[in-house]
């Protein structure tokens, strides 16, 4: 490179040639005159010290390069079935680099002389100049004292133009220094920030500090000041943000929790500002103190509250409440005591229980009284007296209602056609094989009144309807077909109508058919005693045909006339009461029931209790289907919303609440669990006997069904035979064929036990068996049937009742003890003394009083039992006059069941 004098060196680089000379002087040049050439070395020269002067001989970092290494393992398995373990190592570098703006171009110029590169660096100059130029501006002082060192600048100062002239270049340098770290350091924590990475931050800010401690300390200012502008930010934001909470509070702990969760769902690292705003919502939240924070908190200072035990300064007396009877545990629980304590208690009194065992009444008020605690006595039905109090609050005007009519007849004999023909609806050709399925109910108008009929499929629901008590007909149109005369199930409905005491109203049916013989229908009757009118009976009979409508209006005439003599009536504004016709499972619409209104009005909406049901009326429907509001006196309507399927002849009834409904519910079905347990052990077989009150003739009713007719008369006969004075077998109904609903349902209502030999119950009558647990055997010998009711006569006969004398203590001594009363000290001389058997006073070998024990004690111990050669207390019931000598004789009665031979 040739060589150039200084001016033109001081033109190429753009700086003045005075300090140009200056800088040459300081690198320990001998130039002087901008005449004076510069060579390559000395170029050099210059270049190295002036890198020298602003820094970069010490060596000091430019960059800091941050490596991380992930290693993982993949498993994959070869060919051959080895399992190979690959290690991946992610490596991630990261380089930070200091901006290099403090190196003067000049350098960059020595060292790249040509054309373009001089125009850049002129450029570059230029820009630089300016920019020392401002930092001149701005830092007056150090301009002041950059004028005074280049005045104090001597030819012959060696040291100090070593020195000093270095000082403005490099507090030049200091100045952008101590603004680009700064610029860098924020800009790495902004991005550092952005990606969760703090552990860059750090390592940053380190860089800053290696650089330059002003700058350090500046960009720690500023950050400060930063800190300051966020808090500022922060607190900003918070108000505003509190005052937005105040219009729409409901939503801020969503907002807070959401800000958590989003996180952990994604599993990112919740983002520092983002956490700082989680932050603050949290404290606003805690602020509000409903947060959990604040709500722990305030929860452990609950829990301090709690755990402030105050000893109770007199014993707690609960007041105890139950009816007949009450479980251990349940009276534990109302006394706030383990049922380890009320065992305790009874066990004292002489009674080994556990916490399930049921105690009686009195049993449970003493146990109430020793424990300290009062006790209420409650009438168990008076749930259902509440009720029927409630329903004759139903007070208002009664007006004429339509008469209930229940058709009834042999198969066949024409009752659907006869409702069909009435209705003008064709239900019997719907039906399979002609037979009625359903029961159902709906009522018609006719020119003189409406009329509600319930259709039933004989006589089973009408039975089952009775064995609970309902009285839901107030006519019986017994229908009988002229051609065919009266039939066994004719006399059945006439039996049951006179039973219920419903006035029966005969159809003479299919009076057009050529074999019709009224006159023959007519006579059969009277001779079961349903006598015309016309020959000095009570009974209205009427010739109708379902065919061609002959009679129809005369009979439903007859039906009015029957029911004006009737005089029906029913308050139609109370509350609705009434009676279950049927009810089912419907598959979209849930418990169907169609109920009879027998006073007051139902309304959609209104709450029933259904036998052991209950429900608020979702929807109230009519006979064909249409939804209606409300329904009155003798009007049949399905009603939606039960919470089950209530059994037809079950009463409804509107109740106040839900809660009532529920409550009374609840317990119709305890009841009705209890009272089946009882049924169950009552109609067994093997426990008729112990129905049998003594003096009366005690009667097995049978309800017998057969193969075929031969069987069955052999075996009538037989069992017939069976019995004598006592005991008699009486055969409520024999039949051939299987078992049916309608046996079943005979045999619920005579007591009856049913035997089907060779046959089997249907699925009808088994729910009927197995609900009402009724006994029911089959039998394919007739002998083991014969013997088998023997065996239960046996049990019919009376037995025989023997005293055995069990033990017998003599009283040795006789105290009175203010708690007990009197009791005698005894000395068992005889077999076991047993608490609960009955005892008998002798004196001399005299009989002078009988009754029970009221304590019997061994030392302070109650105890059951107490045997021979033992000391023990007695306390007799209600005796007083026990003295020494006398002996207490415990007995027992044993019953010895008799065989008939
Ligand atoms: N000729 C004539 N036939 C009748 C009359 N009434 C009913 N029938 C017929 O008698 C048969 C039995 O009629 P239903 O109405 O099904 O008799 P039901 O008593 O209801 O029978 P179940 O449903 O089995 O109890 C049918 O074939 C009817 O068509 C009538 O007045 N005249």
């Amino acid at each position: 490179m040739a060589e150039v004098t200084v001016k033109e060196l001081a033109e190429n680089v753009g700086t003045p040639v005075d300090r140009l000379l200056g800088q040459m002087k300081e690198a320990g040049l001998p130039h002087s005159n901008e005449t004076d050439s510069v060579s390559d070395e000395e170029k050099q020269a210059l270049l190295a010290f002036l890198k020298k002067s602003h820094g970069e001989s010490s060596g000091g970092p430019k960059k800091i390069t941050l490596k991380r290494k992930v290693t993982t393992q993949i498993k994959s398995s070869s060919l051959g079935g080895r399992a190979k373990t690959v290690n991946i190592e992610v490596r991630k570098k990261r380089t930070y680099v200091k901006k290099e703006t403090t190196v003067p171009v000049e350098e960059e110029q020595l060292v790249s002389p040509s054309k373009r590169e001089e125009e850049n660096a002129k450029l570059e100059a230029a820009r630089l100049r300016e920019q020392e130029e401002k930092a001149k501006a701005e830092q007056q002082k150090q301009a002041k004292i950059e004028a005074e060192e280049a005045a104090k600048v001597t030819p012959s100062g060696e040291a100090a133009h070593s020195e000093q002239p270095a000082e403005p270049s490099e507090q030049r340098t200091e100045a952008v220094d101590a603004e680009e770290p700064v610029v860098n350091v924020e800009t790495a924590v902004a991005e550092t920030e952005s990606t969760g990475e703090a552990a860059e931050t750090v390592k940053v800010e380190v860089v800053a500090d290696s650089t330059d401690e002003k700058s350090d300390s500046t960009s720690k200012n500023e950050r400060k000041t930063g800190k300051e502008a966020k808090k500022e930010q922060v607190k900003e934001a918070r108000s505003a943000r509190e005052e937005r909470e105040e219009t729409r509070r409901p939503s801020k702990k969503t907002k807070g929790e959401a800000v958590v969760k989003e996180a952990v769902v994604h599993h990112k690292p919740v983002e520092r500002h983002k956490g700082n705003k989680h932050q603050q919502i949290l404290e606003m939240l805690d602020d509000d103190g409903d947060f959990s924070g604040g709500r722990r908190s305030r929860r452990r200072k609950s829990k301090r509250r709690e755990h402030q035990f105050q000893q109770p300064t007199q014993p707690v007396v609960r007041d105890v409440s139950f009816g007949e009877s009450i479980s251990v545990s349940d009276l534990a629980n109302q006394m706030s005591v383990k049922s380890a304590e009320v065992v305790k208690v009874l066990f004292k009194m002489g009674v080994v229980s556990n916490p399930n065992m049921v105690l009686d009444q009195d049993t449970a008020i003493l146990v109430v009284e020793e424990m300290g605690h009062k006790y209420t006595l409650i009438n168990e039905n008076q749930l259902e007296e509440n009720l029927i109090s409630f329903v004759e609050e139903n007070v208002g005007e009664e007006l004429p209602r339509a008469p209930v009519v229940t058709v009834m007849g042999h198969v066949d004999h024409g009752k659907t056609s006869l409702l069909d023909y009435i209705r003008k609806t064709r239900v019997a050709a719907g039906e399979s094989g002609g037979i009625t399925q359903h029961i159902g109910a709906y009522h018609v108008e006719t020119a003189n009144g409406m009329v509600t009929f319930l259709d039933t499929p004989g006589h089973a629901a009408f039975t089952a309807m009775r064995a609970r008590g309902a009285q839901s007909t107030d006519v019986v149109i017994l229908v009988v077909a002229a051609d065919d005369g009266v039939m066994p199930q004719t006399e059945e409905a006439i039996q049951h109508a006179k039973a219920a005491g419903v006035p029966i109203v005969v159809a003479i049916n299919k009076i057009d058919k050529e074999a019709a013989d009224p006159d023959r229908v007519t006579s059969e009757l009277s001779a079961k005693d349903v006598v015309p009118e016309s020959w000095g009976g009570d009974t209205q009979f009427v010739q109708v045909s379902a065919h061609t409508g002959q009679g129809i209006d005369a009979l439903l005439d007859a039906v009015l006339l029957q029911a004006e003599v009737l005089e029906l009536k029913s308050v139609v504004d109370a509350r609705a009461r009434g009676v279950v016709v049927e009810s089912s499972l419907d598959r979209g619409r849930g418990s169907v029931s169609t109920v009879l209104v027998q006073t007051g009005t139902l309304r959609k909406g209104d709450i029933v209790l259904a036998g052991e049901c209950f429900g608020k009326v979702r929807a109230l429907l009519d006979e064909t289907g249409e939804q209606v509001q409300s329904a009155g006196p003798s009007i049949p309507v399905q009603i939606l919303g039960l919470d089950g399927t209530p059994t037809a002849g079950d009463d409804f009834i509107v109740v106040e609440s839900e809660r009532k409904a529920r409550e009374v519910a609840e317990f119709r079905k305890e009841k009705a669990r209890q009272n089946e347990l009882a049924h169950q052990q009552a109609t067994k077989l093997d426990n008729l006997f112990a129905d049998m009150t003594a003096g009366e003739v005690a009667t097995l009713n049978i309800v017998l069904k057969a193969d075929v007719q031969g069987s069955l008369e052999a075996l009538r006969s037989s069992l017939l035979k069976l019995g004598n004075e006592e005991v008699k077998v009486n055969i409520v109904s024999g039949g051939v064929g299987a078992i049916t609903e309608s046996d079943a349902n005979l045999a619920v209502t005579a007591s009856a036990v049913i035997f089907g030999f060779n046959v089997r119950a249907s699925g009808q009558a088994r729910e009927i068996i197995e609900r009402q647990g009724l006994d029911l055997r089959y039998y394919s010998v007739i002998y083991n049937i014969i013997d088998d009711v023997k065996a239960a006569l046996s049990g019919l006969l009376s037995p025989e009742l023997r005293e055995e004398i069990v033990g017998v203590a003599e009283v040795r001594d006789v105290f009175n003890s203010p708690k007990f009363g009197q009791i005698a000290g005894c000395m068992v001389v005889e077999g076991i003394v047993y608490r609960n058997k009955k005892i008998r006073v002798l004196r001399d070998d005299v009989v002078i009083y009988e009754g029970e024990l009221e304590s019997l004690r061994r030392f302070k111990d109650d105890v059951q039992e107490v045997r021979n050669g033992m000391e023990c207390g007695i306390g007799v019931k209600n005796y007083t006059d026990v003295k020494v000598g006398d002996k207490i004789e415990v007995f027992d009665i044993k019953e010895i069941a008799r065989t008939i031979d």
